[in-house]
């Protein structure tokens, strides 16, 4: 008879607790979503989502809703975190559930992004993935054996804007093509045009058109991936080829080569690694910044000569005795946002947020360039002052970019050290050998404008500017 009891109480246990969280569970859905725009009877607020300088209108939302603010494309839920604090409460703090990507028909399941980390869903491979890029460049300490190689690239990038200074955004890709090759793969890049190069700008500059939220129809109503191509508007399944096409081929082109090099036994160590390309952007804005801010670059250069000296180029060895240039490669990071509004993440499950209800596969946007571009936090933001990175005791100072301009959470930025290393030590060597000022056309300066590209990554566009050697003695260092 006891058995029975037991057996009874176990049961009714099991109920109770089911229908507990049914409650829990009713409860949570009876909280309201974050405030946000209203948006229509079924396609919900997909009129409402700007086709371009996403992070501003996300902050007029800010201004009107709050730091959370939610949207309906379709079926889909998309919540804007506009404040580093909710940022760093929901993507790190709870990271366990905030750290998954959305599946992205376009991008990710037809042109074959999923395939690499970045889009990655949370689970074992993406684990797997952290783990061996964390290895290889996932600290300060890794990133130092690659000092010497950013340094030697350097160099060659000081000849190349020598000869050719118009060519300055060309030589910065192809630097940074080169680095990043280099350190995956041991392939030593072709001065002027290299095939592989060429091949990882096109790649990541299409995932950047790609991943853009709501950038392709079908990411938000999938079942268009099955139209037929001749279909009208169905030109996204060409693309979708094409752009997988040049995927594979930045996968299996440096790999043949490591396979052809494997085989003669002659195969570099750091080998293995693909990287997104973003350094690119940091370092053009660094050029419009110093074209714009001579004051700026007049106060690094100055610091420079004193602790450096003119009679070789600054080292890494250098960096902690120069203040100045470190407020000002913050500055870079800061002014324009290489990736304005982040990577998106997933959430993993229904989830309760500051009294809000936050359901479970809600696509999560950080408004980076908007946490960069409140004047509560950086005043008078739009103007570039690595000032405000300057401090006699290091105390009331703004959040460094850093910790935010690489994301957050499980998904931060696994190329991070990598990228400040290898933009500190563009901007320190070309201040040091260089004078950066506006370009000169029919006896009249020309005003560049700050103007960006759309994308996740934000390229400034193509602007002109004079670059000079500083003094003979620069131009024979270099
Ligand atoms: C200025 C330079 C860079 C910036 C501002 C930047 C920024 C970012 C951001 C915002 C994310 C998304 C993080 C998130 O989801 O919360 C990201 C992801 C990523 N970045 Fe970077 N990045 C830079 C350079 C690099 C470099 C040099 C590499 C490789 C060497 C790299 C490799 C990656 C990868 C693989 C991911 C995907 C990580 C994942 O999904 O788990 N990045 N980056």
């Amino acid at each position: 008879m006891s058995n029975i009891w037991n057996i009874l109480d176990l049961v009714l246990a099991a109920v109770a607790a089911y229908l507990l969280t049914q409650v829990v569970r009713n409860n949570r859905q009876r909280l309201p979503l974050p405030p946000g725009p209203k948006g229509l009877p079924f396609i919900g607020n997909v009129l409402d989502m700007p086709k371009e300088k996403e992070s501003e209108k996300f902050t007029e939302w800010r201004h009107l809703y709050g730091d959370i603010v939610s949207l309906r494309l379709f079926g889909q839920t998309m919540i804007i975190l506009n404040s580093p604090k909710v940022a760093v409460e929901m993507l790190e703090r709870k990271s366990s559930i905030y750290s998954d990507r959305p599946r992205m028909e376009f991008g990710g399941e037809m042109v074959g992004w999923n395939q690499t980390l970045v889009l990655t869903p949370y689970g074992e491979r993406f684990r797997s993935y952290r783990r061996f890029v964390h290895q290889l460049i996932g600290g300060k300490q890794q990133i130092k054996r690659f000092h010497s190689l950013m340094e030697s690239e350097s160099r060659k990038f000081l000849k190349r804007l020598l000869h050719t200074p118009e060519q300055v955004q060309a030589h910065i890709r192809h630097t940074a093509g080169s680095l990043i090759i280099k350190m995956a793969y041991g392939y030593e890049v072709q001065e002027g045009k290299d095939a592989i190069v060429d091949l990882v700008e096109l790649a990541v500059d299409q995932f950047s058109a790609l991943s853009r939220p709501g950038a392709f129809l079908v990411d938000i109503m999938p079942f268009l991936r099955y139209v037929p191509p001749w279909f009208p508007g169905a030109g996204f399944k060409t693309a979708a080829e094409s752009f997988k096409k040049t995927l594979n081929d930045m996968v299996d082109v440096p790999f043949n080569f490591v396979k052809a090099r494997m085989a003669s036994g002659c195969f570099s160590e750091e080998h293995g690694f693909r990287g997104a390309d973003t350094t690119v952007s940091a370092n053009y804005s660094f050029f419009l910044a110093m074209t714009l801010y001579p004051e700026a670059q007049r106060k690094a250069q100055e610091e420079i000569d004193r602790v450096v000296g003119t009679d070789r180029l600054p080292v890494f060895a250098d960096r902690e005795n120069l203040p100045y240039v470190e407020a000002l490669v913050q500055e870079v990071f800061r002014w324009n946002p290489v990736v304005p509004i982040g990577v998106p993440h997933r959430v993993l499950e229904d989830d309760i947020h500051a009294g809000y209800f936050i359901p479970k596969g809600s696509i999560i946007v950080p408004n980076i360039a908007g946490f960069f571009h409140d004047p509560e936090v950086y005043e008078d933001p739009h103007n570039f002052i690595p000032e405000r990175f300057v401090s006699a005791d290091g105390k009331n100072m703004p959040p460094d970019p850093r910790d935010y301009c690489f994301g957050f959470g499980r998904r931060i930025c696994p190329g991070l050290h990598f990228a400040d290393a290898s933009v500190w030590n563009t901007c320190v060597t070309t201040l040091a050998a260089f004078n950066i000022t506006k370009a000169v056309e029919n006896g009249k300066l020309i005003d560049p404008l700050v103007e960006y590209t759309v994308g996740t990554i934000s390229h400034p566009k193509p602007f002109r500017c004079a670059i000079k050697p500083r003094s003979a003695k620069a131009e024979a260092l270099i």
